[in-house]
């Protein structure tokens, strides 16, 4: 595509050099601020390039709406990573590309995911928490390995019906390795085989080659991770002691059509459901540790919350689902926590299946349509003072909660939109009841001054330490009986 030949110009952006491009210009670190710098220079649409990807960065949500959801047909495949093929992950949902194999795994996952299914899961998710405050009142200082937990028996249970058995378990334990590796080995440059694919073809003696072995690896992780719950469940199924899940439900539907075609079928179940812990574990961790983040900084954000859910329950039990109704502003507080920090600072990129034209642009086929949700959720205009976490911009003057679409921006767009975002809405205002209603957070020695978060394509809170206290005799008794 010379300049001189293409209809249209790209969409506007710093200029590169011959060959590689905008390469040199692209940060190495907290890309997202760079680029909303770039974004008041150039506008909502702009392009780079590297090696010849053409990467289209959006900054607004509505422009991001326009391309991403009204012309979905066109916006809707994935980047290859040359590491994820060679590993044969291909199934592994958010990086599979567009078409029916990935039509089919998202179907499963839509209805498995839906707010109806979420609702069947919450006895399951209750259970969990309150596993989850006890561990806190016993280990306070170690809160986050305690969310980690949390997020995966959460996952494990609602995924396959089972329950994890400590932090040893051995299907954990696999698909904890699985999701590392996954994000290690996602981006470009984290191994030298996604730069340069033609590496493949020189013999593995050779020094740098290391990513074959580490391939052959992550090759029987993912089956393994993928394949050894589905068949605990085929078996329960068998033996009829299997606990409601996703995938007990799903086999079910498959057992009862009679048109399907079950070998497909189940592997379709089993990559839906595999998908499931290295999609949702990491990030929704990250949004549990924000909240706590946020009540050590935030004390009378804090206190507000705290009054609203005491009133709610009389203090004469810990907050339950039927609450919610009740409690506005901790509604606008779940809406702040992903608004405050956003987990996926620039979404996953969406691959163009065809040349388009945007708005007098030409946006090439196979272009990465990147998403700035950092800088939608951090632009004053829409959020004055934005680093400021107040969940009063949700709330009106009588007191009622105001939803803003535009939060759900962290959860992507169109037909590749998160399909776990109703659980992280279901799971994270658990959390932050609970937590309220049985602990004080209070900031420690280790305490940062303001938020800071580390630099990753999931981005959680850096280290911090903060207190975590059991607030007085009544919480006490009400996280011992756990009801
Ligand atoms: C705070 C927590 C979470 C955040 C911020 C988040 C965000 C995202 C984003 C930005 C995408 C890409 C959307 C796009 O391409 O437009 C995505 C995809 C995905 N998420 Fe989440 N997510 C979270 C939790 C979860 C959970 C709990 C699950 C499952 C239980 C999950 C499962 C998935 C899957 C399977 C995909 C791939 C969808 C596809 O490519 O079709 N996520 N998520």
């Amino acid at each position: 595509y010379s300049n001189k030949r293409r209809p249209f110009p790209l969409p506007p952006g710093p200029r590169g050099l011959p060959i590689i491009g905008n390469l040199l210009d692209i940060p190495k670190s907290r890309s997202w601020i760079v680029y909303r710098d770039w974004a008041r220079k150039y506008g909502d649409i702009m392009c780079i390039s590297a090696l010849g990807q053409h990467i289209v960065i959006v900054s607004s949500v509505a422009t991001a709406r326009d391309i991403l959801e009204k012309r979905a047909a066109i916006y809707s495949d994935r980047m290859v990573v040359p590491m994820y093929n060679l590993m044969q992950w291909e199934w592994f949902l958010p990086v599979t590309r567009w078409g029916e194999d990935w039509r089919r795994t998202r179907r499963a996952l839509d209805r498995g995911l839906r707010p109806s299914a979420v609702t069947q899961y919450r006895p399951a998710v209750t259970a969990k928490v309150h596993t989850f405050l006890r561990a806190l009142r016993t280990k306070p200082d170690a809160f986050r390995e305690h969310i980690e937990f949390l997020q995966a028996s959460i996952i494990m249970s609602i995924t396959y019906g089972y329950d994890v058995t400590g932090h040893d378990d051995q299907y954990l334990r696999v698909a904890n390795d699985m999701s590392k590796l996954g994000s290690r080995t996602i981006l470009p440059g984290a191994v030298l085989y996604n730069d340069l694919p033609i590496l493949g073809y020189l013999p593995e003696f050779l020094p740098g080659m290391g990513f074959k072995a580490l391939a052959r690896t992550g090759l029987a992780l993912g089956i393994e991770a993928r394949d050894a719950p589905m068949r605990w469940v085929q078996e329960a199924v068998k033996n009829g002691t299997a606990a409601p899940s996703l995938t007990r439900e799903s086999i079910r539907e498959l057992e009862e059509d009679p048109e399907a075609d079950h070998v497909q079928g189940l592997r379709d179940i089993a990559a839906a459901s595999g998908s499931l812990f290295a999609a949702g574990a990491d990030t929704t961790v990250s949004a549990m540790a924000v909240f706590f983040l946020a009540m050590a900084l935030f004390p009378d954000v804090q206190q507000r919350a705290r009054a609203e859910v005491d009133a709610a329950t009389g203090r004469e039990r810990l907050p339950n689902y039927d609450d919610r109704a009740d409690l506005p502003y901790v509604d606008a507080m779940i809406q702040e926590i992903l608004r405050w920090h956003t987990v996926l600072s620039l979404g996953l990129p969406h691959a163009a299946l065809e040349d388009d034209v945007y708005e007098g642009y030409f946006i090439p086929k196979g272009s990465l349509i990147m998403t700035n949700t950092w800088a939608m959720m951090h632009d004053p205009k829409v959020y004055p003072d934005p680093d400021a976490f107040n969940p009063a911009r949700y709330v009106t003057a009588d007191g009622q909660f105001t939803e803003d679409p535009a939060v759900n921006a962290n959860f992507g767009f169109g037909r590749r939109i998160c399909p776990g975002r109703h659980l992280v809405d279901s799971t994270l205002y658990l959390v932050v009841v609970s937590v309220l209603a049985a602990f004080e957070v209070r900031g420690a020695p280790g305490t940062p001054a303001e938020g800071a978060f580390t630099d990753a394509l999931v981005s959680h809170p850096e280290e911090f330490a903060c207190a975590i206290v059991p607030r007085d005799y009544v919480s006490e008794a009400l996280v011992a009986g756990g009801a």
